[in-house]
């Protein structure tokens, strides 16, 4: 199962430029999670920042007792072989064919023989749809079977942590369709903890167990699906449904002139409405039921009364004790 990720006030800058500060959320073990912002707040300096590549001053990132911050590099190297990392480009090698991309992790950290290590690829190539095209290079294959390859590689070390960053990026909406599904049922098969950094709003609707969002050098909230999709605080209820009216400009944030005369020329926009709650995709037929559903379900019905009204009626609703939740 996936492991708990546990962050704590964790604050980073580039020289003088600070990117967030004081970012406090775990990940549940073996749940999803997305991060939202809008470009250039930080998501992937924190996704670096997880695994260690990038060193906050502040703050620390718990992962089976060790901080990736500031413990021991033996140990963080060590701990940092419990991550599948998928970029945004799936940063393949060129040169090399999907086969021994997907393969090079395991030639590179195992002793594995070559029997096990064809074995261990071809069950990967499988999950992800990409039989057949193992020998293509990557310049022969379209972006979307590229992404797929970059995950497939992620998954060769049977990670207990998956970090995504922007798995749609130039991906059309039935690609990023198939990739959605593609996520839920690797959750389902490996039950890893996932985070997803994406800009796309049928990716956030429809994917993860939970939801955090960057925006001003904070993190504005981070928790189950159903609060951040009926939370009322502007800024996420504007990313939300992508409109432009809202506290997000262009250049991340508007000036309070801007803001004020948008409220006066355009009440209705600010005024917030009942939201739906899209249904969360299910895993493919055939494919074990997710487990992290059973424990969020507990978790979440835990923390009830302290959700806003909003959350609460979108769960409750939701959430009627199923088959599923019957010990
Ligand atoms: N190694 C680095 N050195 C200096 N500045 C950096 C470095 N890496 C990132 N930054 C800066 O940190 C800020 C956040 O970048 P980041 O790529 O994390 O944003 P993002 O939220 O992922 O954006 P997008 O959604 O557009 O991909 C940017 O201003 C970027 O220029």
């Amino acid at each position: 199962m996936g492991i708990e990720v546990v962050v704590e006030g964790l604050t980073k800058s580039f020289g003088k430029q600070n990117i967030w500060q004081d970012v406090t959320l775990t990940l549940p073990a073996g749940e999803v999670s997305v991060m939202l912002g809008p470009s250039g707040t930080g998501k992937t300096v924190f996704l670096k920042s997880l695994i260690g590549l990038l060193k906050p001053e502040r703050g620390r990132v718990l992962i089976n007792g060790v901080d990736m911050v500031s413990s021991p590099e033996r140990d963080i190297y060590e701990t940092r072989k419990v991550f599948g990392l998928m970029f945004q480009d799936g940063a393949l090698f060129g040169s090399m064919s999907l086969f021994d991309n997907i393969a090079f992790p395991l030639r590179e950290h195992t002793r594995k023989k070559e029997s096990e290590i064809r074995r261990i690829v071809m069950e990967r190539v499988d999950m992800v749809g990409l039989l057949g095209a193992e020998e293509k290079l990557p310049g022969e294959i379209s972006g979307g079977m590229r992404k797929r390859a970059g995950l497939a590689r992620a998954l060769v070390l049977d990670p207990q942590i998956i970090l995504c960053d922007e798995p749609d990026s130039g991906l059309d909406p039935v690609r990023t369709a198939f990739i959605s599904q593609l996520l839920i049922d690797l959750n389902a098969q490996i039950d890893a903890t996932m985070l997803i950094v994406t800009h796309n709003l049928d990716i956030a609707s429809t994917v993860p167990d939970n939801m955090g969002m960057l925006f001003r050098r904070n993190l504005v909230t981070f928790g189950p699906r159903e609060v951040l999709l009926t939370s009322e605080e502007p800024v996420v209820a504007q990313f939300l449904s992508g409109r432009r009216e809202g506290p997000i400009g262009m250049s991340e944030e508007k000036d309070a002139a801007t803001l004020a005369m948008e409220q006066l020329n355009s009440p209705q926009e600010y005024e917030s409405s009942p939201r739906r709650i899209p249904a969360q995709l299910e895993p493919s037929p055939g494919l074990p039921a997710r487990q992290a559903v059973l424990r969020r379900k507990l978790r979440v019905m835990a923390m009830l009364d302290q959700l806003p009204p909003s959350a609460r009626r979108a769960i409750e609703n939701g959430m009627a004790p199923t088959q599923e939740a019957t010990p």
